[in-house]
C-alpha cells in the first residue's frame, strides 16, 4: 500500500453497507464512497480525526436499501461535491461521471467504470496504484447485486463484470458495498474462481438471477426518492 493515501473501510450495520474513505496525505483532501445517512456524523468525525477535509462524497449507484449520506455530509463539509455515474440519469448530483472518467483528488486517482446491471446507473471505482476496486453492488463477495428493479438486467450485469471487472489484474482487491455474512474484502482472482454466480456461463447466470425470488429491500419506497434527490428530503412526496 502506497504511503501517499489513507484508506479506511467503514461499516453501517442496519443495511450492512460498507463506505470507503480515501485521503490524500499531501493535500489532506478526501473522497468518501457510498456513505450512509445515519452514519454521516460518525464518518465526519473520523475524517476530522484524520485531519482530512472531504472533497467528494460519491455513490456507486442510486441505492434502494438505505438513504445515502451525501446530503447529510454537506452540513459537516460545506464545500463537498457529490458524484454519481452519468448513467444514473434521474438522480441529482453535483457531478455525473462518464465512463472512464478519472476523478483526481490530490494524489488519489479513481477511474470510473460504468458497470450497469444491478441498476442502469451503476459504476465501479478503480484505484490502479493501490489495486483497489470499489464494485458497489455489481460484484459482492461470492455473489452479485440483484437485477429485479431499477432497470436491472442480468445480461447487462454479466457483460459489465466480464468486460470491466474480470479484466482487471488478478491481485486487485474487491471492496463491495455490502456483505451480509461478515466478510470484508475479496480479490479479482478469488471472485473469478469462486463466485457461485459469476463463474457460470451467461445463460445459466441469467437463469440464476431471474429465479432469486428475494423480498424487496424493506426501505426501497423511502430510499429511492431520497436518493434521487442526493439523500435530501424529496420536494414531491
Ligand atoms: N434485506 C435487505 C436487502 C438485501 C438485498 O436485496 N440486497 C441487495 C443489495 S442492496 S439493494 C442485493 O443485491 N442482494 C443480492 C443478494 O443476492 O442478496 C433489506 O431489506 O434492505
Amino acid at each position: 500500500m502506497t504511503a501517499k493515501v489513507i484508506f479506511r473501510q467503514l461499516f453501517e450495520k442496519e443495511s450492512s453497507t460498507f463506505s470507503y474513505l480515501l485521503g490524500c496525505k499531501r493535500t489532506r483532501k478526501a473522497i468518501l464512497i457510498d456513505p450512509v445517512d445515519i452514519t454521516a456524523a460518525r464518518d465526519a468525525e473520523i475524517i476530522r480525526d484524520l485531519n482530512l477535509n472531504l472533497a467528494y462524497a460519491i455513490n456507486t449507484h442510486v441505492h434502494a436499501d438505505h438513504i445515502t449520506g451525501t446530503h447529510n455530509l454537506r452540513a459537516h463539509f460545506p464545500e463537498v461535491k457529490t458524484g454519481l455515474g452519468s448513467g444514473a440519469k434521474i438522480a441529482k448530483s453535483d457531478e455525473k461521471f462518464p465512463h472512464l472518467h478519472i476523478l483526481t483528488v490530490g494524489d488519489i486517482s479513481l477511474e470510473v467504470r460504468h458497470t450497469p446491471g444491478h441498476t442502469n446507473g451503476c459504476v465501479t471505482y478503480v484505484e490502479h496504484k493501490m489495486g483497489l476496486v470499489f464494485t458497489g453492488d455489481a460484484v459482492l463477495i461470492r455473489g452479485c447485486g440483484r437485477t429485479d428493479f431499477q432497470e436491472g438486467s442480468a445480461a447487462t450485469l454479466y457483460k459489465s463484470v466480464m468486460e470491466q471487472i474480470w479484466t482487471l489484474p488478478d491481485h486487485f482487491m474487491i471492496y463491495p458495498a455490502h456483505d451480509y455474512k461478515g466478510r470484508t474484502v475479496s480479490s479479482v482472482d478469488e471472485e473469478k474462481r469462486l463466485n457461485p454466480r459469476l463463474t457460470k456461463k451467461k445463460d445459466e447466470f441469467i437463469q440464476i438471477m431471474n429465479n432469486l425470488n428475494l423480498p424487496y429491500p424493506k426501505k426501497i419506497d423511502l430510499a429511492l426518492p431520497w436518493n434521487i434527490n442526493c439523500g435530501a428530503e424529496p420536494l414531491e412526496k
